[in-house]
């Protein structure tokens, strides 16, 4: 497997925001405060990202095609009819939460150590100077089994363990699932993306966005792209809307629907479909009195994994976008570099005289 570096950076005091925010702050501190470039603006254009109906994909041409169709045009769908059960969709939200809003010193005996990205604390932060994020994290490596870090895994709330354990094995038969259909959808044998990732590594973050009295002025989260093939994302019951995507120069709220699942083309399956299927930058924003949650599953190639654009998809009007790389080394890549957009699928890209 590829290590994660231990960082030599120099960071500097990262402040809790949940701490932060129980103080009232009339004046958000300068490491939160966005350029005016980056800052949010309210008015934001909606329009509805498209929904599948994961029960109507077995069924056929019709739903695969639309499901096709939302990964080309959009990057991002919800799913309903998903199979996986509300009551566990509960639960989790529920240990997820309550670990949040456990004391600091409890949730600071799972810290994320420097340079690494399991654990409780803010990931992808490389400098002094950076801009932090108005968020708390917490990752856990799921699969293969060999890159769980026991020490991390919380002993409260109680039940967290377990429910992350069913949760994540649901989500895997689904992402199992998706990347089957996905693979239909461009014409292609049901089976080959999940050869292709072999034994997937699979990883969830919970992220918490304490309500922030200047929402206008910070992130929730930095944009970006997921490094995923795909990325699986709950957004919690009653939580504020705070997703949104980089559609047609503007940003585009993802309104939760009830019971739904966030589903989005990671960096890998943009590489994989020679671009045909892309990875859309997505941040996170916050709210002046509400607190929201997500529960986001990232699944990915196995490190030993080469890949490069599938031969299938590469022709002469089509030419190959994308260099072969091994993912660990793009993994590796990944987390060493802070949130920046879609900047770290450079490294896969070929260098073209075109403006992509
Ligand atoms: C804070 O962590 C992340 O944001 C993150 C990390 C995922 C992982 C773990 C928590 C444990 C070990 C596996 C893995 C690195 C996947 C984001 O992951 C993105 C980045 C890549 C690349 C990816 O596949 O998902
Ligand atoms: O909280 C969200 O909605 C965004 C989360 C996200 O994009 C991520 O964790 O990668
Ligand atoms: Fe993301």
């Amino acid at each position: 497997m590829a290590p994660v570096p231990i960082s030599p950076i120099k960071v500097g005091h990262i402040d809790d925001v949940q701490e932060l925010r129980k103080h009232r702050p009339t004046v958000i501190p300068e490491r939160f405060v966005r350029d005016i470039t980056e800052r949010p603006v309210t008015a934001c254009f909606t329009r509805d990202v498209p929904v599948i109906d994961f029960s109507e994909l077995m069924k056929g041409e019709k739903e695969i095609s639309r499901l096709g169709d939302a990964c080309e045009k959009w990057g991002f769908f919800q799913v309903v009819n998903h199979g996986i059960g509300l009551d566990l969709l509960e639960r989790i939200e529920k240990v997820g939460m309550e670990f949040f809003m456990l004391p600091l010193d409890e949730k600071q005996k799972y810290a994320m150590a420097p340079g690494t990205v399991q654990g409780y604390g803010q990931a992808f932060v490389f400098s002094e100077e950076q801009k932090l994020d108005w968020c708390n994290m917490f990752a856990l490596g799921l699969e293969p089994r060999f890159i769980r870090n026991p020490k991390l895994w919380p002993k409260r709330p109680d039940h967290f363990s377990e429910t992350v354990e069913a949760y994540s094995a649901e989500i895997r038969k689904l992402c199992e699932n998706l990347l089957k259909y996905i693979a239909m959808s461009l014409g292609l044998k049901g089976s080959v993306f999940e050869e292709m990732l072999e034994s997937a590594v699979q990883a969830v973050r919970m992220n918490y966005y304490p309500p922030c009295p200047r929402p206008d002025l910070v992130l929730g989260l930095s944009p970006h792209s997921d490094g995923s093939a795909i990325t699986v994302l709950q957004q919690g019951k009653g939580s504020s809307v705070g997703l949104q995507i980089f559609k047609d120069d503007k940003w585009v709220p993802v309104l939760p629907l009830p019971n739904a699942l966030v589903i989005n083309i990671g960096d890998t399956l943009e590489v994989l479909t020679n671009g045909r299927y892309k990875s859309v930058e997505h941040r996170a924003v916050t709210h002046r009195t509400k607190d929201r949650l997500s529960i986001v599953t990232f699944y990915a190639p196995s490190y030993e994994v080469e890949l490069g654009p599938m031969p299938e998809l590469v022709d002469e009007d089509n030419p190959c976008r994308y260099k072969r790389y091994n993912h660990g080394e793009y993994n590796k890549h990944y987390l060493a570099n802070k949130l920046e957009g879609k900047k770290r699928l450079e490294f896969a890209k070929i260098q073209s005289n075109s403006s992509d």
